[in-house]
């Protein structure tokens, strides 16, 4: 019988990173390989199962992504913008899977994980759910179908601790709605209005951040014209989701060449 791949999860005493652990040690295809926090955080030095308030796993919590890296096939990361770009040099240096679920990352986080991937797998995807996955899809072809006379508005909802927005996945429908209409993103975004705005840009993809509470995450992309609306949702209620998707991510990454893929490769929904 082959082993299964060992995954090292990083920030594990984060709300995704304890949601991966759960997910990893129920897993019948991987095996938990090791957990990463950052230095200082009190965690490190500690059984990650006692740390976490249950029986010990006899994994410790390391700080040391080089020696933790170099025992795994994935790395499976949902920390922080910074932390995710040294962990694509290093995980890419291990040879191993690194699978990319944060979110908040400028151009230049985006290069230096392009770069990293030239010489290792890496999936990175700001929303690891099969729905958000499907609906880039059916935004896609909504706004290819529809002229310019519709308007494109972008609504997401998260809980009051996250610390970026647009979301990775409102970031993800405005591509994808961008795509279907033959237009760069970046060139018709339209980010939080505030006060004399002028009369809506014809052509503009709106987008809109609601935090609030212990929302998990929900994504709406409105399309309006005269006389009548459409809207396309995604509510998530469990991170869960997330957590499968990114283990399905790093299995699926064992055998495939050096680059950079999407879940959109992973589910075999790529047009
Ligand atoms: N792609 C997807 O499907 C999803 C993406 N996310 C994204 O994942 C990221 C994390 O989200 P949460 O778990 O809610 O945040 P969180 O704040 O609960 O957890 C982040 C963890 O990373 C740790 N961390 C930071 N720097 C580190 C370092 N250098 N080394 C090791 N650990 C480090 C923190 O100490 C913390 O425990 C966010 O960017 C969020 O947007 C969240 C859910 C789903
Ligand atoms: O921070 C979160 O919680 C989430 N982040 C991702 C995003 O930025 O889209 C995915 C999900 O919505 C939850």
């Amino acid at each position: 019988m082959t082993e299964c791949p060992g995954v090292v999860i990083t920030g594990v005493s984060g709300r995704m990173g304890q949601m991966l652990v759960r997910e990893v040690l129920a897993s019948d295809k991987l095996k938990l390989a090791g957990a990463l926090e950052r230095s200082g955080h009190d965690w490190v030095g500690r059984d990650l199962g006692e740390a976490m308030g249950g029986a010990p796993l006899g994994v410790v919590v390391s700080d040391d992504p080089l020696e933790a890296f170099a025992r795994a096939q994935a790395v499976i990361d949902f920390t922080a913008p910074a932390a995710t770009v040294e962990f694509a040099d290093l995980a890419a240096q291990a040879r191993a899977v690194h699978v990319i679920g944060t979110t908040g990352l400028s151009e230049d986080d985006l290069a230096r994980i392009h770069k990293a991937a030239h010489h290792a797998v890496i999936v990175r995807a700001g929303n690891m759910s099969l729905g958000v996955n499907l609906l880039t899809t059916v935004t896609k072809k909504v706004a290819a179908a529809l002229d310019i006379d519709w308007d494109i508005e972008i609504i997401e909802s998260h809980h009051n601790k996250k610390v970026d927005a647009p979301s990775g996945t409102a970031l993800m429908l405005g591509e994808a709605a961008a795509e279907g209409r033959g237009v760069k993103l970046d060139e018709v975004s339209d980010r939080g209005r505030d006060g004399i705005t002028g009369a809506r840009k014809q052509g503009d993809i709106g987008f809109h951040a609601v935090r609030g509470g212990d929302i998990v995450g929900e994504h709406e992309v409105l399309f309006a014209t005269a006389g009548e609306r459409i809207t396309l949702k995604h509510v998530a209620s469990d991170r869960s989701l997330f957590a499968r998707g990114a283990l399905k991510a790093a299995l699926w990454g064992q055998d495939k060449a050096p680059g950079e893929y999407d879940m959109l490769d992973v589910l075999g929904l790529k047009d």
